[in-house]
């Protein structure tokens, strides 16, 4: 086990990223919470290695994994297993002249800090080794099975056979390809017009309207605008379910499972006035919701509760709000599968029955929202999944169940290697008059 954190020691972000590692294969702490417990004392640019080398070993861990086990007699600690991970990224990574051999002194040195002599010894051998593998490694050919393509490009192989099923042979290795890729940055510019001056040398235009990428290198003034509410982080993707609301000046327009807030904000800037309500469960994500919703243009009414209780519970009359709506945005929890390129351990830790346990929750909360839907009005189912059991599934079912009295005006469905930007669904439904 490596050295726990101390405030105010001086600490090397390679020594952190194991730690982090450790901690992650542990305990299967999420990947971004593990970094928001780095020492708030580390510098932009430790915190960034920390951070690369961490999401570059979660995200190729199938991989490596699968070429140096067969190498080691017994398991190795799991120190120890994360700098094998860590190393084995950086041979992925590539590098100059020279690389390997600063690979593996650079594990071996560090192997002996954070684990023994002997096993540092261990580790000189097995990067070698690794390094050789990889060399030896090919693409998989066209109509490679599933587990080569998830071993090679390190998925579950039961992910890669569900999506080998959905999305066929070239969508399926295309996305696998998508996954393993650093993902940028993405922001929405609130202000008005684009970035100018100074700032315009911080981003890359997108062919998606109010969308940038921000250059890397670019994060202290960036943070800047991000406090200062003139920019959101926020892919192109989360467009989708915006422009199928439409929200308009003056309507009364509920976000139904709003936190942290991306989306509200986007309704709230495209409305000018209004009345704009944002619903989410009480728990710690109320605060980023809060801190974001803060940075609206237009007042937004924020009610902690479970949307399953809150017609039941009477919560909306409660706080004096409308208890029906002109559009109702229904942004559920799912299985991330969309988005797995910004969140590199969601694939180890989805199972297969998460798709229907996750089906089940969004029917009932498009029941429950449909209900705070005015006669006439609109409702968007949105997720940020590609797969159909937790998308046209889900609005069939519903479609079925209420018999007429709403109808699919609209779809759209982002595919990351066919739009360049995250996966994400949304759906139109109009409620009827009568
Ligand atoms: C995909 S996230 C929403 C992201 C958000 N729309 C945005 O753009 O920032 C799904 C949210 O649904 C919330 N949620 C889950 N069950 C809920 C319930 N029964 N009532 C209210 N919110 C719920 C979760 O707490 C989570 O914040």
């Amino acid at each position: 086990m490596t050295k726990p954190f101390k405030p105010g020691l001086s600490v090397d972000a390679w020594a952190l990223a194991v730690e982090l590692l450790v901690r992650w294969l542990e305990n299967n702490e999420r990947v971004d919470v593990l970094l928001d417990s780095l020492p708030r004392s580390l510098g932009r640019a430790e915190r960034g290695r920390c951070q690369h080398l961490l999401f570059g070993a979660v995200r190729n861990l199938g991989r490596i994994e699968a070429i140096f086990t067969p190498m080691l007699a017994r398991p190795p600690r799991t120190a120890v297993k994360a700098i094998l991970l860590i190393a084995g990224y950086e041979l992925i990574e590539g590098g100059n002249d020279g690389h390997t051999a600063r690979v593996v002194h650079h594990a071996v040195e560090q192997t002996k800090t954070l684990a023994s002599q002997p096993e540092a010894k261990m580790v000189n051998a097995v990067v070698r080794k690794i390094s050789a593998a990889l060399d030896a490694q090919t693409v998989p050919a066209a109509l490679a099975g599933a587990t080569e393509l998830a071993n090679y490009y390190s998925h579950p192989e039961w992910l890669v056979r569900r999506w080998l099923a959905q999305f066929g042979a070239a969508g399926a290795r295309e996305l696998l390809e998508w996954n393993q890729k650093p993902a940028p940055v993405y922001a929405r510019w609130r202000a008005e017009g684009a970035p100018a001056g100074e700032d315009a040398a911080l981003f890359v235009a997108t062919p998606w309207k109010g969308f940038y990428e921000v250059k890397s290198g670019s994060w202290a003034r960036v943070e800047t605008l991000v406090n200062d509410g003139t920019l959101f982080l926020q892919d192109p993707a989360t467009r989708h379910a915006i422009d199928l609301l439409a929200p308009k000046t003056g309507e009364a327009v509920l976000d139904a499972c709003a936190a942290p807030g991306g989306k509200s904000l986007a309704i709230a800037d495209l409305m000018g006035s209004g009345r704009v309500v944002a619903v989410d469960l009480p728990s710690p994500r109320i605060d980023r919701l809060k801190q974001n919703l803060s940075r609206a243009k237009i007042d937004v009414a924020l009610v902690q509760a479970d949307l399953l209780q809150i017609e039941r519970l009477g919560v909306l009359e409660e706080c004096n709000l409308p208890k029906a709506y002109d559009a109702v945005l229904l942004d559920v929890p799912c299985s991330n599968t969309g988005v797995m390129r910004h969140r590199v351990d969601v694939k180890w830790r989805l199972q297969v029955s998460d798709f229907a346990k996750h089906a089940r929750q969004q029917g009932d909360l498009l029941s429950a929202a449909a209900r705070l839907v005015v006669p006439g009005g609109r409702l968007v189912y949105s997720t940020c999944s590609l797969d159909t059991e937790e998308n046209m599934d889900v609005i069939s079912t519903f479609l079925e169940k209420t018999r007429g009295r709403f109808t699919l005006e609209a779809q759209r469905i982002s595919q990351p290697w066919v739009d360049g930007h995250d996966g994400a669904a949304a759906f139109v439904l109009r409620k009827a008059v009568g």
